[in-house]
């Protein structure tokens, strides 16, 4: 399977990265484009992959083919490579907002088309994506895109109602995660910490605990309380956290997310 990819920013170069480090695809079968001469040259030079000069030359080369530019700029690329998509070939988007519906208007009714909403994390394999198709594509080219997306972290099927979710909770969620590493980092520094020491600390703590989530099943209510001692340090910063609103805010501030993506 030879995979195209139109964008190579920081999306597609994590996905890339990781396609090539499981070896399910070898270099030569990659190719990307960019806009500037300066990205194409860093496809070349840090990941090796084959440089498209257009989208047109991407088109031409892949089976599977994803859309990796900003969600602004998908009418124009769409509108570039309409003509040239053949109906074998599989369209897979990862831009918020850009349903199955406005993407078969625009690409074409016969076009296969896969929507995924994928994660920055993919840069270090432990990405979480979620992935929906038309009935063009069959669940056997599903299962084997999900198993190329696979290579970059965890992909699951979803609903297509759900993709605006996903965004919230996985897509745009690392954002909030490293704002929360680097306030408990910054607090760390206040009490003395010398400050890449506190990044460890509180990333590690993070890591740790969301492993605990996934690997012991665990309710997170559960895991919390059993750090809480009764009249101890843990329920202290707990009583604050509540009074500050923080499950309010997290709620509020990927309510608003899934929103800005609903109106894309
Ligand atoms: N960043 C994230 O956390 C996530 C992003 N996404 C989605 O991924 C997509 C890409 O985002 P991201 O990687 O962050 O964006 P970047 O800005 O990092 O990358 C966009 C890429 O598109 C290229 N580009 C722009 N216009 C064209 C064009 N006409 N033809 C070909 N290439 C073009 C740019 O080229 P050049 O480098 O030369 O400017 C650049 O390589 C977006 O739709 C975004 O919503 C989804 C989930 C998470
Ligand atoms: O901020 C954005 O629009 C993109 C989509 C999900 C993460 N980044």
């Amino acid at each position: 399977m030879k995979i195209g990819f139109i964008g190579c920013g920081n999306m597609a170069t994590a996905m890339i990265r990781g396609i090539l480090d499981s070896k399910k695809v070898t270099a030569g079968e990659m190719i990307a484009s960019a806009k500037s001469d300066a990205t194409r040259e860093k496809i070349s030079r840090e990941l090796g992959i084959c440089v498209a000069g257009t989208n047109s030359e991407v088109v031409d080369f892949a089976d599977v083919i994803f859309l990796a530019v900003k969600p602004q700029y998908y009418e124009e690329v769409i509108a570039e490579i309409r003509e040239e998509i053949r109906q074998d070939q599989i369209i897979v988007t990862i831009a918020p907002g850009k349903t199955l519906h406005w993407l078969a208007e625009r690409l074409g009714e016969d076009k296969k088309i896969i929507r995924t909403m994928p994660n920055t994390p993919a840069m270090v394999k432990e990405g979480m994506m979620g992935m929906c198709k038309n009935e063009l594509v069959t669940e056997e080219e599903m299962q084997q895109v999900k198993e190329i997306c696979e290579s970059f972290g965890k992909a699951e099927v979803v609903p297509e109602s759900l993709i605006d979710v996903v965004v919230g909770v996985s897509g745009s969620s690392p954002a909030y995660v490293f704002m929360f590493i680097e306030a408990m980092a910054d607090a760390a520094v206040a009490d003395g910490m010398p400050r890449a020491q506190a990044y460890k600390f509180a990333a590690q703590a993070v890591l740790g605990s969301a492993k605990m989530v996934l690997e012991t099943g665990m309710h997170p209510g559960a895991l919390k309380d059993m750090v809480c001692s009764p009249g101890g340090t843990t329920i202290e910063a707990v009583r604050v956290l509540e009074e500050k609103g923080m499950r309010s805010a997290v709620i509020e501030a990927s309510k608003a997310c899934v929103k800005k993506g609903r109106e894309m």
